[in-house]
């Protein structure tokens, strides 16, 4: 594990370096994934790193952990509360949806949550600017080969280092970083609406799609799920479409 922390570590350390910029990003929600990264980009910039909390509408408990995770990382860290802001925005788009007549309600709760996902990278993007740094994502590869990001949102970074990692990988390595036992025990959620567990949205688990990338056979059921995402978000991964 000291030698795939290391390789990593490096990685980011060169990509500062091409980028001939000052340093690195990420956004820090309490969740597992990020926290590997910030401890990844502490590492690799120690006084270059930043981490930033964005809560918007979101639990209480998710700052809580993020706090923990940044104190056990010791890594620099802001909070930037994204809840006016999403709600101003999302009630000025719907409001004019509706007096065109064109507001279909079906898709506000998916609407608002990427909007969340979107307005964090914004702010990302904001800060990198502001210190002339890169944004860190915190992608795994069961998320990536899933599409279960949010495109431009959580999928708007420049580097992803954990990309190759399965979840199980991410939780391995989160281990070995000393991050805080809480934080790796508690449900994978992407915190978007109340109760929201990746899993549950997913109708399959992290561990269903490990086994699936490491070539293993699993029931029938998880496969097809599992195909069917990854054909749905083919154009998250390929980029841009563009004309011949
Ligand atoms: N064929 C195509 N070619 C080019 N573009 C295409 C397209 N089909 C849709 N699109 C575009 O893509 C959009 C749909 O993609 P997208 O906006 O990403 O939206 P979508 O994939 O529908 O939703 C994002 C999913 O990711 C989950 N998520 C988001 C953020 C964080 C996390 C987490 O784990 O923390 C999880 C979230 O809960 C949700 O299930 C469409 O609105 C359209 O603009
Ligand atoms: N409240 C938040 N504050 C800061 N960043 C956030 C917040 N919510 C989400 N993010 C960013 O979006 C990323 C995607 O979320 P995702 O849920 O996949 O990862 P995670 O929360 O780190 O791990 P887990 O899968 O255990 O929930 C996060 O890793 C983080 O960088
Ligand atoms: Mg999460």
């Amino acid at each position: 594990m000291q030698n795939k922390v290391d390789d990593l570590v490096k990685w980011l350390k060169d990509q500062v370096s091409e980028a001939n910029v000052n340093g690195l990003v990420v956004g820090i929600s309490g969740g597992i994934d990020s926290a590997v990264v910030a401890n990844l980009i502490k590492r690799a910039l120690p006084n270059h790193s930043i981490g930033v909390m964005m809560p918007c509408k979101s639990n209480p408990d998710d700052l809580k952990y993020a706090n923990q995770v940044a104190t056990a990382a010791n890594i620099d860290h802001i909070t930037i509360d994204l809840t006016e802001t999403h709600e101003k925005l999302f009630t000025t788009v719907t409001n004019v949806l509706d007096q065109h007549d064109v507001h279909n309600v079906e898709k506000d709760k998916l609407a608002d949550a990427n909007l969340r996902a979107r307005l964090r990278m914004s702010t990302l993007y904001t800060v990198a600017t502001n210190h002339n740094y890169l944004v860190v994502g915190t992608d795994n590869a069961a998320e990536w080969y899933t599409g279960y990001f949010t495109k431009f949102g959580d999928g708007g970074i420049d580097l992803a280092p954990i990309i190759n990692l399965t979840k199980g990988e991410v939780r391995e390595m989160a281990k070995f970083l000393n991050v805080p036992d809480a934080v790796i025990t508690k449900q994978p959620s992407a915190g978007l609406w109340e109760g929201q567990t990746d899993e549950t949205e997913m109708g399959t688990t992290y561990a269903m799609i490990d086994s699936f990338l490491r070539g293993e056979t699993i029931p029938e059921q998880d496969r097809q799920i599992i195909e069917a995402m990854h054909q749905r978000s083919a154009h998250k991964r390929e980029g841009i479409k563009v004309p011949n």
